[in-house]
């Protein structure tokens, strides 16, 4: 529980999927160029800041500290593997927002996070990097920063990849490492079914995986690489659910179905449930599938749920606003994912 030195401030933040996800070659770097079109969907993680006792934590101080501390804690109902494949040692990347905002602006990172996860770790969806954008917004509140929204974007992209999109939210055309955005015009919301798996997948051992595939398919003929990504725009802005299922595209996928071969039921079994198409999200393993509206979605998840392919289901729907402050008590009860919204989400400073 988070023990207050002052009121906290809780941001709600939702997870994302990828609707094309072009990858291209291996940067200088290590990344990979993307031309990527993120949604945010409605499964929220929920980031609560408050001030903490002064001085800087080690990691291990971090993983044993008591209540008020500073450091990050982990509220509401997670199974022992979730709660064991989230770090709460100065790797989590809440933790690492926190203390590049704080050096941005010239002061310690003496705060407590608090995070209740409701989007899968590990999953594709980035939620650890949800919890980094939401704490850079929380903190921007608890600490009265007057920091512009390039700004808050700019330390976004330095803690990774896909910490801006989180806080930018909506449909956006992410180029460079992901970090690089342009909103996409989509006034109509698209109803997705969402599989969850009882394991994750690391995202950089699906990029090695991929330049692997990629170096052994040159003497069958190279890899098949997604088409372009103008007429998924089109299908966006079109708001047509049936032209948008024709386009999903994923370079990661077939990596992901190379480490995690299970994958191919549960795109199979997502289609055979009525589903209008099925695509890994991002690294994976979650699978996403399109629907043609609410209802269907729900009879989709229903069937997929019995269908043994997957950990659970849930049903969802984007776009959703990025990363936002609630007026939320943080240690109510979890709200379930892809439930209705508790109250008035308020203004979102940065979006
Ligand atoms: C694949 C994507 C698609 O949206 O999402 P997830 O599946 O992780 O949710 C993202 O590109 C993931 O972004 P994110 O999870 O923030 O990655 P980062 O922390 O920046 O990078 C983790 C590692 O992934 C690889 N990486 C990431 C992004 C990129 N454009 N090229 C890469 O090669 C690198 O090996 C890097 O060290
Ligand atoms: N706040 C956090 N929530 C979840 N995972 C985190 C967090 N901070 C660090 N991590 C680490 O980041 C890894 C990737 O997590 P996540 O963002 O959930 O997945 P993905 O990159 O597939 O979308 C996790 O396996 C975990 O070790």
């Amino acid at each position: 529980m988070l023990s207050a030195v002052g009121p906290p401030v809780t941001v709600r933040v939702p997870a994302k999927i990828n609707l094309h996800l072009a990858v291209g070659d291996t940067r200088p770097d290590g990344y990979h160029d993307l031309v990527t079109v993120f949604q945010a969907l409605n499964l929220f993680d929920e980031v609560s800041v408050v001030t903490a006792h002064a001085g800087r934590p080690t990691g291990e101080r971090l993983a044993t500290i008591g209540q008020g501390a500073p450091g990050v804690e982990l509220l509401g109902d997670l199974t022992d593997e979730e709660r064991d494949a989230v770090p709460v040692d100065s790797s989590n990347l809440a933790w690492q927002a926190a203390v590049a905002l704080a050096e941005a602006v010239g002061r310690e990172p003496d705060v407590r996070i608090g995070l209740r996860k409701a989007i899968p770790v590990a999953g594709g969806m980035a939620g650890g990097s949800a919890d980094a954008a939401g704490a850079l917004l929380a903190l921007a509140s608890l600490w009265r920063l007057d920091l512009g929204r390039e700004a808050l974007m700019e330390i976004a992209a330095t803690v990774g990849s896909d910490v801006a999109f989180a806080l930018h939210g909506g449909t956006a055309l992410g180029t460079g490492r992901g970090e690089s955005l342009v909103p996409v015009l989509s006034r109509h919301t698209f109803h997705w079914v969402v599989a969850l798996q009882d394991h994750g997948l690391s995202t950089p051992t699906v990029f090695g995986e991929l330049d692997r595939l990629r170096q052994g398919a040159d003497a069958e003929g190279p890899l098949r690489r997604i088409g372009s990504v103008e007429p998924v725009l089109e299908a966006i802005a079109s708001g047509e659910a049936r032209s948008l299922a024709l386009l999903l595209g994923n370079d990661l996928q077939a990596a992901a179905v190379s480490l995690d071969p299970g994958l191919r039921r549960t795109l199979r079994a997502g289609v055979s449930a009525g589903a209008l198409a099925g695509v890994v999200s991002g690294s994976g393993p979650t699978c996403v599938f399109l629907c043609t509206d609410g209802p269907s979605a729900v009879r989709v998840a229903a069937e997929l749920a019995g269908a043994g392919v997957c950990r659970t289901v849930r049903v969802a729907h984007g776009p959703v606003p990025g990363a936002r402050v609630i007026d939320g008590d943080p240690t109510r009860p979890p709200r379930g994912p892809g439930g209705p919204p508790a109250g008035d989400p308020g203004p979102n400073m940065y979006a």
